[in-house]
């Protein structure tokens, strides 16, 4: 099984929001990372179907997702950025919704139901609105809603906004599991949540995937470049303005450890640390340690 996405390019007026694109996914878990405006989402509209390429082809085992069309979507699952369901339903009434209207036998999108709800911790609130529930309630519904036809291709943005530590480390291995001989997609900004579980990466910038690979052959580019140091309290001001700092911690007497970013020492006790995807993804996106700040 494959997806094939083959030179596709999306320009809206004034933006190419995905630039020339070229990816085959094979099943596994990929990670789709890129800072903000990156062109995620877009590519994964595209993917879905529920947009078109301005140029490029998508082809599903060789062939064309358009051509497919019903096909495609019965072997398909979507948890949009935006999922918020404002409707009046209940949330089992809502996934029942969903599944008859994706052609699902009722007995058989019953027994779904239940696994998901229990699997997606949602058991006690099955009954409850949907509008009435949590963010992390809601995202969780949004995953179980695109998971109900078992789905081959599973294509999840922002999946983990809003989810609390627990509810990331249960997703992160019920995906994992869910994975086997499926293609499983996800979006993220938080990149520990897919460092440990993603066969593979694509990153994106600026429209167009610019590094593909595992988190362990990606990271090896930024080997030697990821340092930690200590550094007394009062000069961390000083430190801050010349390094790329991302992550401090206090330490007694006074003094700061801090991870920093760069190619050479610059502190004079700093030892070189293991990198992590999270490390690459800042090196690759510095704007993205001051959007973490900001949010
Ligand atoms: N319908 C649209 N009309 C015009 N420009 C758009 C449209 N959709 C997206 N864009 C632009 O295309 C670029 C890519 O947007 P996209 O939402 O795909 O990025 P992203 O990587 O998903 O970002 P984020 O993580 O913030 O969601 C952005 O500059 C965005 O403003």
């Amino acid at each position: 099984m494959n997806l094939q996405i083959m030179n596709v390019t999306k320009e809206f007026k004034d933006k190419k929001a995905v630039d020339k694109v070229n990816l085959t996914l094979a099943p596994g878990v990929w990670g789709l990372l890129g800072a903000n405006g990156a062109g995620k989402t877009t590519l994964m509209r595209m993917i879905t179907d529920i947009m078109s390429p301005s140029s490029g082809v998508i082809k599903y085992n060789g062939k064309d997702i358009k051509k497919l069309g019903k096909l495609y979507r019965e072997i398909l699952g979507f948890l949009p950025q935006e999922f918020g369901c404002s409707s009046d339903f209940s949330v089992v009434d809502y996934l029942e919704y969903v599944a008859a209207y994706k052609g699902i036998e009722k007995k058989v999108a019953r027994k779904k139901i239940a696994e998901l709800l229990d699997i997606l911790t949602l058991s006690d609130v099955k009954k409850k609105k949907i509008v009435k529930l949590s963010g992390g309630m809601r995202r969780r519904v949004g995953i179980a809603q695109a998971m109900l036809n078992n789905p081959e291709i599973l294509i999840l943005d922002e999946p983990t906004a809003g989810l609390d530590p627990g509810e990331r480390i249960r997703f992160r291995n019920f995906i994992s599991e869910f994975s086997q001989d499926r293609i499983v997609l996800i979006s993220t900004h938080i990149v520990s949540d897919i460092e440990y579980i993603s066969t593979q990466n694509a990153i994106m910038k600026g429209g167009k995937i610019v590094d593909v690979g595992t988190t362990e052959e990606l990271v090896k580019q930024i080997e030697g470049k990821v340092w930690s140091a200590l550094i007394p309290a009062k000069e961390v001001a000083v430190f801050e303005r010349k390094l790329r700092i991302i992550n401090q911690k206090n330490e007694p007497n006074g003094m700061v450890s801090i991870r920093y970013l760069s190619s050479n020492s610059e502190v004079d006790n700093s030892v070189n640390e293991e990198p992590r995807l999270e490390d690459l993804y800042l090196w690759l996106f510095p704007e993205a340690a001051y959007e973490r700040e900001v949010k």
